[in-house]
């Protein structure tokens, strides 16, 4: 799980002027982390493969229209932005090259707002200029149409504490998204892969939403993949412990039980879906190292059996899929 090491004396020193940020990928995430950058006072362009009208975010049944400017095609927007925050689904990373090397210069910085626990294996392909910041995402949102996006939990990033992890605390600073920085960013990692562990495949293949894993044999098969991802990420180095996993049951046995999850909307949509990001990782982990992960495993051939997800290349940026 995530243990905050935002102290006082870590504190960001201010940003010297109004930030000119892009954000790559308008879905749930992505709006509703824009929302909070123009919030806090900063230009935001949100960056669409389509035409978007109107993008707004609802929260406690409230509707709030985002007010800034859509582009659809990289020349619309300023080269050398402050900061590229990319939010697409993980197989679409490579599709975001032409956006980020027109936007990024020497000093931006690349957010990736995304699952998962190999951030800088993923961008280390697109980016030319820049520098990354991995960012780990505890907000819960869904897209119910192209424009309008319900977030329902979560107003939490997590990033390495460093100097670029200060900043983007700053960035959004006057925001109600915090920012924590963590000095251990594998356990980090690993602690959201966790919240993402068990819950994602199992909603996704069940097609139900968070209620399925009150049922007493999901659960049992929850505590199991969880158990499994927490010693595939002691083997990688993470600080976890089987407290963690129970932690991460009883997040789940908080939420309300109509949450869904991102690959749940994903697979309602019809959309490829993350598994190699997930459940792919902890399987690679456990092979590594010689751990075995036979529920892993087998919730994986489920995943793929699907079709429509992403192989490891595709998400290394090797083999591009057809846009
Ligand atoms: N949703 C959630 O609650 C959470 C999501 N996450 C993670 O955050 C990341 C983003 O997820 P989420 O917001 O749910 O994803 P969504 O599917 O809601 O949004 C992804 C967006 O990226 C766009 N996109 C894809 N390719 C490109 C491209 N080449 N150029 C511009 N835009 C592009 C999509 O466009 P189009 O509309 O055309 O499909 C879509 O709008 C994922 O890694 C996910 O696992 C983490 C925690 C929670
Ligand atoms: C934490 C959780 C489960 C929140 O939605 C998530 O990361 C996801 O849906 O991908």
């Amino acid at each position: 799980m995530t243990r905050s090491t935002r102290s006082p004396s870590a504190a960001a020193l201010p940003l010297e002027r109004p930030q000119r940020a892009a954000v790559v990928g308008a879905g749930a995430v992505g709006t509703v982390v824009a929302e909070a950058v123009h919030a806090a006072g900063h230009r935001v362009t949100l960056c669409a493969r389509r035409p978007l009208e109107s993008p707004t975010v609802e929260r406690d049944g409230v509707r709030s229209r985002l007010d800034v400017p859509v582009a659809t095609r990289a020349a619309e927007v300023d080269p050398g932005a402050d900061w590229v925050l990319v939010a697409t689904k993980a197989q679409d990373t490579p599709h975001t090259v032409g956006w980020i090397r027109h936007l990024a210069g020497p000093s931006t910085r690349v957010v990736a707002l995304q699952n998962g626990i190999d951030h800088h294996d993923r961008f280390a392909p697109l980016l030319a200029s820049g520098r990354l910041v991995p960012a780990l995402v505890y907000i819960s949102a869904e897209r119910l149409s192209r424009s309008h996006v319900l977030h329902r939990w979560g107003r939490r990033l997590v990033v390495p504490r460093d100097a670029d992890g200060a900043d983007f605390a700053e960035l959004l600073g006057r925001s109600s998204i915090e920012v924590v920085r963590h000095a251990d960013f594998t356990t980090a990692a690993w602690g959201k892969l966790l919240t993402n562990a068990a819950a994602n495949p199992l909603t996704a293949l069940t097609q139900q939403r968070m209620h399925v894993l009150h049922q007493s044999d999901m659960r049992e098969l929850a505590h199991g993949l969880l158990t499994e991802a927490v010693a595939a990420g002691r083997a990688e180095g993470a600080a976890l412990s089987g407290a963690d996993a129970r932690q991460t049951l009883d997040l789940y046995d908080g939420l309300n039980p109509q949450t869904g999850t991102s690959m749940l909307a994903d697979r309602l949509a019809g959309r490829p879906l993350e598994y190699d990001l997930i459940t792919g990782a902890v399987v690679r982990a456990g092979d590594r190292h010689g751990v075995p992960v036979p529920l892993s495993r087998a919730v994986l051939a489920l995943l793929r059996a699907q079709g429509g997800g992403a192989s490891r290349d595709a998400l290394l940026g090797l083999q591009p899929r057809p846009s």
